[in-house]
């Protein structure tokens, strides 16, 4: 399992190391690590070194030591910018730096100008960091953002938070890593909202810890293992029955679209049989899929199917009458879109669904799951784990809070982050065609919780081969993802 521990978490694990390992251990073996991925990532020899005045900066004063090396054929020419404390320094610290001196790095009291910089590496600050990057810090990150150079973050991203992946704010900024060395245990906030842009590639440098040393995570990345279990090839001896039926419920006067997306996305991931119930029955027949069938949502009986409800569906009498129904009944349900909106204005509504038995999978965006939990998007966005926990709790359902990094959560206070998927995603119609997965693998018999996280990740991956084959992410479509998603999943159940 690739684990996610919190900072709360990590300082755990790092108090009861530091019964057992002599003092500085661990910054040390910090310092090896990121000197390794440093000396990966250089093209060149012009090493900038940032160091803040904790232990973050002190593994950057380590690998500055490393990288300039007393030695006289030493690689890289390294220049350090440190930033000392108010207080004294640790002893670590101060080893660290009585190292970086000893070293032949040059110690600069500003950002020299005019250098090309093969390589950064931001030792500002780590997990510490609590409040925003203020003044002369603040100034020297937008300054390094802007040069565009290669850099390597040590832990996290100077700025970023490692628990949510917010930029500690407001209107704060952070250093834009090409890559992060992580330490110890990987971080939630380098996998979800501005973390994936802030982070770039993560690497976890473990240092000698062994997994089973730490105890359990609060999160962890999502990956095929965590749902492998209802991939299991189709066996020959089946029927469109084996496979079960959705039926999407949307579609209101000029919406009709949406739960074709749905529809298209059940249909392709392996559902038995698809229906569109629509609010408004105009279209007859789908000529572009003529395998989905075409009903009216106000006398459709979906008899046991599974339900996916609300792309495009509006709020109008007979939305709001469909929904009652759908709450009403035992068919597992799929909420998304429109029908998450009519819960979020109606506790009648978040009653019925939180007292239900069948499973329901909810797949809010930011602004959905803050009407849903009555605040506004930034502070769903500002800790969208706690977020997706909180309403998975609240409604007694699965919570698939969509985004860059979607979390996904269970009312027993699972929390899982996607890592596939990319903003090639960001197009109306792609939120569809995620409820309509999510309904054709409920359909098909998987667990909610399994086939969320199966949804999602397939989802996802469907947009990275797309874009990987030069469609997308600029142009990337909704109306693609089916296919992409179909292709994705024989590869998995393969
Ligand atoms: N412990 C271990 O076993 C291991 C730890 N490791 C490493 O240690 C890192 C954590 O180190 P840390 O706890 O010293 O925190 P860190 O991120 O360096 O920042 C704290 C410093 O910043 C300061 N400060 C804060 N905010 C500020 C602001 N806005 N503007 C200016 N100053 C600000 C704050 O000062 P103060 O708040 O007192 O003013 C304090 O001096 C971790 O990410 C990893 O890299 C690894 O070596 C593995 C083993
Ligand atoms: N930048 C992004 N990176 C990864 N996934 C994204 C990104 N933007 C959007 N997505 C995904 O695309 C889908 C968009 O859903 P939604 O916002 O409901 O759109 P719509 O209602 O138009 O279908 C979600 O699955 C979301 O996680
Ligand atoms: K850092």
């Amino acid at each position: 399992m690739k684990s996610l521990y919190s900072v709360a978490e990590i300082r755990s694990i790092e108090h009861a190391l530091a019964a057992t390992l002599p003092a500085g251990t661990l910054m040390r073996r910090a310092g090896e690590a990121a000197t390794s991925a440093a000396r990966d990532m250089l093209a060149g020899h012009k090493v900038l070194v940032l160091a803040g005045p904790g232990n973050n900066g002190s593994d950057a004063l380590e690998v500055a030591a490393n990288l300039a090396g007393p030695d006289t054929d030493a690689q890289a020419d390294v220049t350090v910018l440190y930033f000392p404390g108010a207080a004294a320094p640790s002893v670590e610290t101060a080893q660290a730096l009585a190292r970086a001196r000893a070293s032949k790095a040059h110690f600069a009291g500003t950002l020299p100008l005019g250098r090309d910089w093969s390589l950064i590496v931001d030792g500002l600050f780590g997990i510490g960091l609590e409040r925003p990057l203020a003044g002369a810090m603040r100034a020297l990150v937008d300054s390094i953002n802007e040069l565009g150079r290669p850099v390597l973050a040590l832990d996290v991203p100077s700025g970023l938070d490692a628990d949510t992946g917010a930029v500690i704010g407001p209107d704060g900024v952070a250093i834009r890593a090409t890559r992060t060395i992580t330490f110890i245990g990987d971080k939630p906030g380098l996998h979800t909202f501005e973390g994936r842009d802030y982070a770039g590639q993560v690497q976890l440098a473990p240092l000698g810890i062994d997994p089973g040393q730490r105890p359990p995570a609060g999160a962890c990345l999502n990956e095929p293992a965590l749902f492998s279990l209802h991939l299991a090839p189709r066996r020959q001896n089946s029927h469109k029955g084996s496979f079960g039926d959705v039926a999407v419920i949307g579609g209101a006067k000029g919406m009709a679209g949406a739960p074709l997306l749905a529809a298209r996305g059940a249909l392709f991931c392996g559902a038995g049989r698809v229906f569109v119930a629509a609010i408004d029955p105009l279209t007859a027949v789908d000529f572009a899929q003529p395998e989905i069938m075409m009903r009216d949502a106000q006398e459709f009986d979906s008899g046991d199917g599974t339900l996916v409800i609300g792309p495009g569906m509006g709020d109008s009498v007979i939305a709001m009458r469909v929904l009652f129904k759908a709450l009403e009944g035992t068919a597992p349900l799929v909420i998304d879109a429109d029908a998450l909106n009519l819960i979020a204005a109606s506790p009648d509504l978040q009653g019925r669904l939180a007292q239900r038995a069948a499973p329901a999978i909810l797949t809010p965006h930011p602004l959905e799951a803050a009407r849903l939990l009555g605040v506004t998007s930034s502070v769903v966005q500002g800790d969208r784990l706690a977020a997706a926990r909180e309403l998975a709790s609240r409604l007694n359902a699965v919570v698939v809070l969509k985004g860059s990094g979607s979390v996904i959560a269970n009312a027993s206070g699972a929390v899982v982050i996607n890592p596939t998927g990319n903003a090639g995603l960001a197009t109306a119609g792609s939120g569809d065609v995620l409820a309509g997965i999510c309904g054709s693998l409920l359909a098909q018999g998987w667990e909610a919780w399994e086939a969320a996280l199966g949804a999602v990740w397939v989802h996802g991956a469907a947009a990275d081969r797309l874009v990987a084959h030069g469609s997308g992410p600029i142009g990337l479509t909704a109306g693609e993802l089916p296919l992409a998603a179909r292709a994705v999943l024989n590869a998995l159940a393969r």
